[in-house]
């Protein structure tokens, strides 16, 4: 861009600009109080004008010095203030080689962080213009220089909506301008500096890195464009898309949603898009994209709450590339260019008249006037935070165009979208997260019954062998029982003995005959399962032997007398 303003008179100037602008000013701004509303705004205008059209007033030249200007507008809150209010940023792109040799000049101003001056250059011959106030003055909520470096956009435009994201919420980063101003590099890039895409991407990746600890996160992408108001995909082309309405918005039906697992293989797929994408050359731009690109990164992930329930994720981030506006003479071309230039401008119109409906907060909003709006509905009246990057020349052989993005920025930066309170909160639990954890509660119930039976079981079964055991020893009492006494041998008692009491419970003799039958008796109902199992299958097999000789004893005796006889 070119030096207009110098940095000697730096302080003052900017003192007195800042003094002068330090509430938003546009050709719609209200003014000042006292008699004469306007009294203030022309004054501001005519300081303004002044100011910046010194002929040797300069920018600061240090670059870095200007980068810190906007680094440091970032750390601002203004942004955050804006609630759910479209941001606006402006994004100024260098005068070109070709335009340079074409003479031509810079008529785009950037004042500081917020405000840019866009220059009239009005013919110095036309003297019914002389006396008007020549330029207009725009705030937004960030301006970028033509030195501004992509983080510093993507820091300030972009990495906010990518948290959000991953907090399930909605963003969309759109940019919006004249062909050849700078929208596909600044959303894009190149190899040596990528751009908001790009960087968007790897921010998220390595976000997910840090928090993968927290949940499952799941990576889905999809790239489209809208070309000749029809839907391509741009990762598997194939036949034009139907837009479809359903819960989600508008969506693309069969457009393929790539799950993916790292940075590589989403700038593989976006390469591929890219080289799918219609691009033509036009008087403005030698590599122009002739189609409205959307990619969209859909990032879901599941955590469990304190009571171990399931919440479900879901945030969408869109960033769009859009075709270039031009006017029908811009492009020397004919037939199928002119068609496409009249399907953008089409398309863009459709999008001004939106915004224009949202602004007037009129109800029916003209979505479905192209399928661009249609695309954008959710971002430009549902749940979501979106930024519209508003992409110039400053060069004055585009001045109209400038104007023309200016003016639309400023009415977007009016368009409130819907609160995104609904994404902030933990979306509901999921139905088959419900249904899997109730599953496994009944499961739990049910093995602990299960346990429970089979204990009762054993126990039974322990009493039943005790009881049994007792019946085969139904000679030899058990031990435990109390009722049984020893046989009396009433010779040997009388004769050696001593008295039947001490004879019965307390002789050596006894004792250990009662010893000998209890360690009987306990090996008796460890071996009797075993013994049970034997005796069964003796039965079993007697009683299978001789059903089996009763059933073919007819027929063997046959085959013996038969055999016998031959
Ligand atoms: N900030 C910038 N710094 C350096 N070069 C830039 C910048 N912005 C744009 N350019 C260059 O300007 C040219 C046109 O830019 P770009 O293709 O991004 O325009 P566009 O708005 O996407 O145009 P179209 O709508 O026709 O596709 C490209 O060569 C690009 O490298």
């Amino acid at each position: 861009m070119d030096s207009l303003v110098d940095q000697t008179k730096t302080p003052q100037l900017y003192e007195q600009i800042a003094r002068n602008v330090s509430m938003p000013v546009s050709t719609r701004s209200h003014t000042m109080n006292g008699s004469n509303p306007h009294q203030g705004l022309k004054e501001k205008l005519k300081a303004l004008t002044l100011l910046y059209e010194q002929p040797n007033l300069s920018p600061p030249k240090n670059p870095s010095s200007k980068n810190r200007v906007v680094a440091r507008k970032l750390s601002l809150p203004e942004t955050k203030k804006t609630g759910n209010r479209v941001t606006v940023l402006v994004r100024v792109r260098p005068i070109s080689k070709k335009e340079k040799e074409a003479g031509s000049r810079c008529c785009v101003r950037i004042v500081n962080p917020r405000d840019v001056y866009l220059t009239d250059l009005v013919n110095p011959n036309d003297y019914l213009r002389l006396n008007r106030i020549r330029g207009r003055h725009f705030t937004f909520d960030a301006c970028f220089p033509d030195s501004a470096t992509q983080q510093e956009v993507y820091s300030t435009s972009t990495s906010e909506l990518v948290e959000g994201v991953l907090q399930g919420r909605n963003g969309t980063v759109f940019c919006y301008g004249a062909t050849g101003a700078g929208k596909t590099y600044t959303m894009i890039g190149t190899l040596e500096s990528p751009g908001v895409m790009v960087l968007a991407i790897k921010d998220l990746f390595d976000k997910i890195k840090t928090r993968s600890c927290d949940g499952n996160h799941v990576v889905h992408l999809s790239y489209l464009e809208v070309y000749n108001e029809t839907i391509k995909d741009l990762i598997s082309p194939g036949r034009p898309l139907v837009l479809r309405e359903d819960k989600q918005g508008n969506v693309a039906a069969g457009l393929t949603q790539y799950r993916v697992y790292s940075v590589d293989e989403v700038m593989t797929l976006l390469q591929q898009g890219n080289h799918n994408r219609t691009t033509e050359p036009t008087r403005a731009n030698e590599t122009s994209s002739r189609s409205h690109a959307v990619l969209q990164v859909v990032v879901e992930y599941q955590v469990r709450d304190a009571a171990m329930n399931i919440i479900n994720n879901v945030g969408k981030l869109s960033l769009v590339d859009l075709a270039g506006s031009e006017r029908a003479l811009a492009t020397n071309r004919r037939t199928l260019r002119s068609l496409e230039g009249a399907n953008i401008n089409r398309s863009l119109l459709a999008l001004s008249s939106c915004i224009n409906a949202l602004v007037e907060g009129k109800k029916h909003i003209p979505y479905r006037n192209s399928k661009l709006t249609q695309l954008l509905k959710d971002s430009l009246g549902g749940k979501c935070r979106t930024v519209m990057i508003a992409n110039i020349s400053s060069s004055n052989l585009s001045s109209g165009e400038t104007q023309n993005t200016l003016h639309w920025a400023d009415r977007a930066k009016m368009i409130r979208t819907k609160a995104n309170d609904a994404n902030e909160d933990l979306l509901p639990v999921t139905e088959t997260g419900t249904d899997q954890a109730k599953l496994v509660l009944e499961l739990q119930k049910e093995n602990r019954e299960l346990r429970m039976q089979l204990q009762q079981q054993q126990k039974l079964l322990t009493l039943e062998a005790q009881s049994l055991a007792a019946c085969s020893c139904s000679t030899r009492p058990s031990v435990s029982s109390r009722l049984w006494t020893p046989p009396i041998q009433p010779n040997k008692k009388r004769m050696t003995g001593p008295s039947s009491f001490t004879a019965t419970y307390l002789t050596p003799e006894i004792k250990y005959n009662e010893e000998k039958i209890a360690i009987r008796t306990l090996n008796q109902i460890k071996s009797l399962p075993m013994a049970k199992k034997r005796s069964f299958w003796d039965i079993t097999t007697v009683n299978r032997w001789r059903k089996l000789f009763s059933d073919y004893f007819y027929f063997l005796l046959y085959l013996f007398i038969h055999f016998f006889l031959t």
